[in-house]
């Protein structure tokens, strides 16, 4: 059981306020979406939840300990990041890129024990990437790499798993099948992702983000409204509930202001 909890986070970047008194909460179980248009602050915030980067106040707390006293080895047992675009510089195979997920349990120079095999290819299983388990990095389409990465990042066995925009380049399918994954599994699930429709039936609590503050938190019925869609992204929409979900669809009618 693992709850992250992030109190009034503050993150400044020269003369400019990135992220302005965010707080946030996610337990086992829970998928929590980050929203909000381009440049909104998600990206910022997931690394700070990820330990990645040190905001200028406030603090992120894993089980009520705050992470930047956790030690790095040691965080990554817990806490997993799937960034978005992810640079993987050497000719790697995708099962060498998903065993990079059992560094934290290994020596610097131990190879991989039967457990890490274990988990590593279950991951790859998982996410569907098991049938290309030898091919490399290099000849991957957007889609297998972003579903390599997940493979890397659940081969972690973490207890949250933090992701920003993980299914940007897969195919619907795949869509459905990665967030049907993240909330099947026993882990807190932070995720940023831009499409409002697969937010409201995926996640079980929202947060929209504008101009890096918290314009709305809570269930998706409560934050995927065509107000708050009008007030955050300038798009004129009518929401209405699925008659096969009950979640909330947006359907985008146009751009109804320019914004800053
Ligand atoms: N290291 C940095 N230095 C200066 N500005 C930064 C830095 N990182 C982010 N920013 C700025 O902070 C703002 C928020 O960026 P961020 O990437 O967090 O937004 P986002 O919501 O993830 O956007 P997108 O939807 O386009 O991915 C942007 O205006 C960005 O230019």
């Amino acid at each position: 059981m693992s709850t992250l909890t992030a109190s009034n986070i503050t993150w400044t970047k020269g003369s400019r306020r990135i992220l302005d008194d965010v707080t946030l909460e996610a337990h086992t179980g829970d998928v929590l979406g980050i929203l909000g248009p381009n440049g909104a602050g998600k990206t910022s915030l997931l690394r700070i939840l990820a330990g990645l980067r040190r905001p200028d106040r406030g603090t992120v707390l894993l089980d009520g300990l705050p992470i930047s006293g956790i030690p790095r080895r040691r965080l990554a047992r817990s806490v997993a990041i799937v960034e978005q675009s992810l640079e993987v510089h050497e000719d790697v195979t995708v099962e060498e890129t998903a065993a990079l997920g059992r560094t934290p349990y290994r020596g610097t120079f131990e190879s991989l024990s039967a457990e890490d095999r274990e988990t590593v290819e279950h991951a790859l299983r998982i996410t569907g990437m098991l049938p290309h388990r030898s091919r490399s990095w290099r000849t991957l389409s957007g889609g297998e790499q972003q579903r390599t990465q997940l493979a890397r990042a659940l081969a972690q066995d973490p207890e949250v798993i933090i992701l920003d925009e993980p299914t940007n380049h897969l195919d619907i399918r795949y869509q459905l099948d990665m967030l049907e994954l993240l909330n099947s599994e026993d882990l807190t699930v932070v995720t940023a992702l831009h499409d409002l429709n697969l937010a409201a039936r995926f996640c079980d609590r929202i947060i929209l983000l504008q101009n890096g503050s918290v314009s709305a938190a809570g269930y998706p019925q409560k934050v995927i409204t065509a107000s708050l869609i009008n007030e955050v992204y300038g798009v004129a929409a009518v929401v209405e509930p699925s008659p096969h979900t009950g979640s909330p669809v947006a359907t985008y009618l146009h751009v109804s202001r320019r914004i800053n």
